[in-house]
């Protein structure tokens, strides 16, 4: 594998340069501050302190949206994050929102993957509802690794008006995490969405963060061919064709919906 973590100099390089990208886009949309959901995982945990320190924490608002899958260790991790940060924040049950949609539409009852996707679509409209009611900005929690294989819900995570930590594999937001003074124990915990019960980010992916960084820096974002890069990392070629082919396959949730060419 592949260790891309950044020397130190790099490491405070990128770190300001996302915090000024936080500030620049706030200011320029005339926003007063952030908004963003709280999971009580790496990535959420990371960007909160990434915003605080720029912003200030009194211009962070936190939403811990529990549903019924959401492990008590990782809500009361979320709402530990607000606490220390000094952040405005509030607790919202999604479940309800989300048996209403079921009881408009029970066909889907029991699919978990569409209900999972509709428990992140929920969290995005209550993230809205904030952000429009208290002139804010979503922020985005996904990083370079998630994005670039599609590992998110269209219009749910996926739904924000930035991406600060959009350019880290998942390797470097532990590292930028550990350097804001996050505890270890958040640092190393097992990724999930959480969309349904003892999901597992590596478990429904077929391999780890570290093995998924390791083929984007070198064949999907670098130059190596599906050969080279398992002769590299030791890695066999048909997992480098899945994350290929994850990574073709995802297009359509990186760029905005297309509509016809113009007529002349
Ligand atoms: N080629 C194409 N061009 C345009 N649109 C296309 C399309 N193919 C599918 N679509 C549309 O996209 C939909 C499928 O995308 P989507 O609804 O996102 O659903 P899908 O990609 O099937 O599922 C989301 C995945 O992301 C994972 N996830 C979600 C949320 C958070 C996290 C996390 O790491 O925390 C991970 C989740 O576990 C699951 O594996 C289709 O129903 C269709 O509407
Ligand atoms: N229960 C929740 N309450 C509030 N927001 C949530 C909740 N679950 C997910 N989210 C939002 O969805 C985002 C995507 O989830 P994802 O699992 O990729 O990130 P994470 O939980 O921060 O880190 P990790 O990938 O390590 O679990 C979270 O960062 C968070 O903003
Ligand atoms: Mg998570």
């Amino acid at each position: 594998m592949i260790d891309l973590r950044f020397s130190e100099s790099e490491l405070a390089r990128r770190r300001e340069h996302i915090q000024a990208f936080i500030r620049d886009t706030v200011d320029a949309a005339g926003a007063d501050g952030a908004v963003l959901g709280l999971s009580g995982g790496i990535d959420s945990t990371t960007v909160a302190n990434l915003a605080v320190e720029e912003l200030g924490a009194e211009n962070v608002h936190g939403l811990v949206l529990p549903a019924r899958v959401s492990s008590e260790e990782n809500m009361s991790d979320a709402e530990r994050v607000a606490v220390d940060l000094d952040i405005p924040y509030d607790v919202i049950e999604v479940e309800p929102i989300v048996d209403a949609l079921l009881s408009a539409y029970p066909e889907a009852e029991g699919d978990h993957l569409a209900v999972g996707n509709a428990r992140a679509r929920t969290r995005a409209v209550l993230n809205y509802l904030v952000a429009n009611h208290e002139n804010r900005l979503v922020l985005g929690t996904g990083n370079r690794s998630e994005a670039a294989v599609g590992y998110f819900t269209k219009y749910g995570d996926g739904a924000v008006d930035c991406h600060p930590i959009g350019n880290l594999y998942k390797q470097q937001v532990r590292q930028v995490a550990s350097s804001l003074g996050v505890p270890e124990g958040l640092v190393e915990k097992t990724p999930t969405a959480e969309l349904w019960a003892d999901q597992t980010d590596e478990s429904e992916l077929g391999f780890g963060y570290d093995t998924l960084d390791s083929i984007l820096a070198t064949h999907i974002d670098g130059p190596l061919s599906v050969t080279a890069t398992s002769r590299l990392l030791e890695i066999d070629e048909e997992t480098i064709e899945r994350v290929r082919s994850m990574y073709e396959a995802s297009e359509h949730k990186r760029n905005a919906p297309p509509a016809p060419e113009p007529l002349e």
